[in-house]
């Protein structure tokens, strides 16, 4: 019997996943396609009749856009929304900026599958001369946090669910034991780092789970937070088959 239950959502297409360019803590815009998949999404919650109480989203502005998106669809633009770097996408490292299929063409396909979707295995670090290192270690939101010291340069899976984990223990769970409705909209690597963790998946499962952009999914969780069900997208099979594997076929060398 489900006691609980909250909704995700990763973020619409963005400008970058369009380009096909690693992404993490760059602040990629959202596509107007993702723009029409994130007001699709809200669509869909309305439909479904959701009503959330709070939302929690990333400090990057493609998770932000489309929570604002379906906010707006469902006239729940007044709920309390919380930003946190706890939920920004995994960190890629000196990947970032780079093109996934030219990046699989030049280091083949198996080392991309593996820099995408490894449990374990960081991307090579961001060093100090990459073009996108100062503006990103000396953006303005990170003034206060995350500390100097705990600034990831590069993140795997694990060390990505090493700083969500605590987000989602100490101020999601509460607030879900208050018995309030969550949207969460973040992006597809840190939401696979809370999947992994609900439905303790080993890390092979884990390297074969892709999150398609755009379209919420639903986690119904008993009274100790374990999945009654899990993953339950909002959005016909089809629709949802496809667009996991468009995610998926990204790392391939064109
Ligand atoms: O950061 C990115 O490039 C994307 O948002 C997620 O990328 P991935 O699907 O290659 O992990």
């Amino acid at each position: 019997m489900a006691r609980y239950k909250v909704v995700m959502v990763r973020h619409g297409e963005s400008e970058w996943n369009q380009k096909n360019l690693f992404c993490g803590w760059y602040d990629a815009s959202l596509s107007p396609k993702g723009e029409e998949e994130a007001a699709n999404a809200g669509k869909a919650l309305k439909q479904g009749n959701y009503k959330f109480d709070l939302a929690h989203t990333s400090v990057l502005k493609r998770a932000q856009n489309t929570l604002g998106s379906i906010l707006k669809e469902l006239g729940q633009e007044d709920i309390p929304i919380s930003k946190t770097w706890r939920l920004n996408e995994r960190h890629y490292g000196g990947l970032t900026g780079l093109n996934k299929s030219e990046t699989a063409a030049k280091y083949g396909e198996e080392q991309v599958q593996i820099w995408r979707r490894s449990f374990d295995t960081p991307p090579p670090a961001m060093d100090i001369d990459h073009a996108y290192y100062d503006q990103i270690v000396n953006d303005p939101r990170y003034k206060d946090e995350p500390l100097k010291e705990e600034f990831p340069m590069f993140e795997s899976l694990k060390l990505t669910i090493q700083r969500t984990l605590p987000y989602w223990n100490d101020v999601i769970i509460p607030q879900l034991k208050e018995g309030k409705q969550i949207l969460i909209a973040a992006h597809g690597n840190s939401l696979r780092g809370i999947v992994k963790h609900l439905d303790n998946l080993t890390e092979d499962q884990i390297m074969s789970l892709n999150l398609p952009t755009g379209i919420p999914f639903e986690y119904e969780l008993d009274e100790n937070f374990k999945p009654v069900v899990s993953m339950k997208f909002l959005g016909d099979e089809e629709t949802v088959k496809k667009a996991i594997e468009a995610v998926a076929a990204q790392g391939k060398a064109k």
